[in-house]
C-alpha cells in the first residue's frame, strides 16, 4: 500500500487561505504524502464562479507555488459537464490503485452530502475527511448522522492502512474565510491581504476578476 494523500475539490472562486491553511494542517497531521487542489468546471449544487475556470486554476497555480507538497489537479475543467466528485474518483482510483484517498470537505459540504450524486459511494473509493468551519456542526440525526457512524474512523493510521471507507474529524485550527465574503470585498474595493496568498492576489487584481461582480 502507498502512502495516502489528500484531494480537496472546490470551485475556488477564488483559493484562500480557509482552503489552504486546514488543507496544510490536515496534510501535516495525517502524514499525507501530497495534497491536491482540484477545481471543478461545472460545480452542481451552485451558482456557476464569476472567475473563468482557466483564472480559477491560475490562482491556484500561485497560490501553490509557495507550498511544498501541493499541486493543482485540473482534471475536472476539462469535462464540459457537472463535476461529480464520485465520477472523478472512479477515474482516480484506476490511476492509484494501491494508494489510499482522503477526500477533504468543510463541515458546510459535509451537510450537503446527502444531495451529491450517488453519495453514498464515496467511501467506496476515498476516506472523508472533514474539517472544522465556524458556523457549522455535524448533524445529530438523520440518514446523514447514521452514515457518519457507520464510516466514523478514530485511528488516523487507519486512513493509510485502508484505501478508502472512513470519515475521520480534522480538529484543525477554524479559519472565518469564505470566497463570497472575499468576492463581496473585492468588488467593494476593500483589502484581502492576509486571507489571499500574495501572488493570487496581485493576479486577480491585475486582471479585475471580482471588481463590479454580481455576487
Ligand atoms: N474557511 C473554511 N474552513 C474549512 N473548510 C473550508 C473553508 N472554506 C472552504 N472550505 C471547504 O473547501 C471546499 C471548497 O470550498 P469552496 O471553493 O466552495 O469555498 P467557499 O469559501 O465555501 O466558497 P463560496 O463562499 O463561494 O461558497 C469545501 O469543501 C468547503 O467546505
Ligand atoms: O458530486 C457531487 O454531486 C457534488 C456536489 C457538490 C459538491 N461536490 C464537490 O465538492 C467539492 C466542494 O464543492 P463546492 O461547491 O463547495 O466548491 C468540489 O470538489 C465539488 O465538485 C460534488
Amino acid at each position: 500500500m502507498k502512502p495516502a494523500i489528500g484531494i480537496l475539490g472546490g470551485t475556488f472562486d477564488p483559493v484562500h487561505y480557509g482552503h489552504l491553511m486546514p488543507a496544510q494542517e490536515t496534510m501535516q497531521k495525517l502524514a499525507l504524502a501530497q495534497m491536491r487542489l482540484m477545481p471543478n468546471h461545472i460545480p452542481p449544487h451552485r451558482p456557476q464562479p464569476i472567475a473563468s475556470a482557466q483564472q480559477r486554476l491560475t490562482m491556484l497555480q500561485l497560490a501553490v507555488s509557495s507550498m511544498p507538497g501541493f499541486t493543482v489537479d485540473g482534471r475536472e475543467l476539462g469535462h464540459h459537464r457537472p463535476s461529480y466528485t464520485i465520477d472523478t474518483l472512479i477515474q482516480m482510483r484506476l490511476e492509484l490503485p494501491d494508494t489510499p484517498f482522503c477526500f477533504l470537505i468543510g463541515m458546510d459540504s459535509l451537510l450537503s452530502l446527502p444531495h451529491w450524486h450517488r453519495w453514498r459511494e464515496l467511501t467506496d473509493y476515498a476516506h472523508l475527511i472533514v474539517s472544522v468551519r465556524p458556523g457549522w456542526t455535524a448533524p445529530r440525526q438523520g440518514e446523514l448522522a447514521d452514515f457518519i457512524q457507520q464510516h466514523q474512523m478514530g485511528d488516523p493510521a487507519d486512513l493509510h492502512r485502508h484505501l478508502h471507507g472512513g470519515l475521520y474529524w480534522m480538529q484543525n485550527t477554524p479559519i472565518d474565510l469564505s470566497a463570497t465574503q472575499l468576492r463581496a470585498d473585492l468588488a467593494a474595493g476593500r483589502a484581502v491581504a492576509g486571507r489571499i496568498p500574495a501572488a493570487t492576489a496581485d493576479y486577480l487584481q491585475q486582471q479585475r476578476i471580482y471588481c463590479r461582480s454580481v455576487i
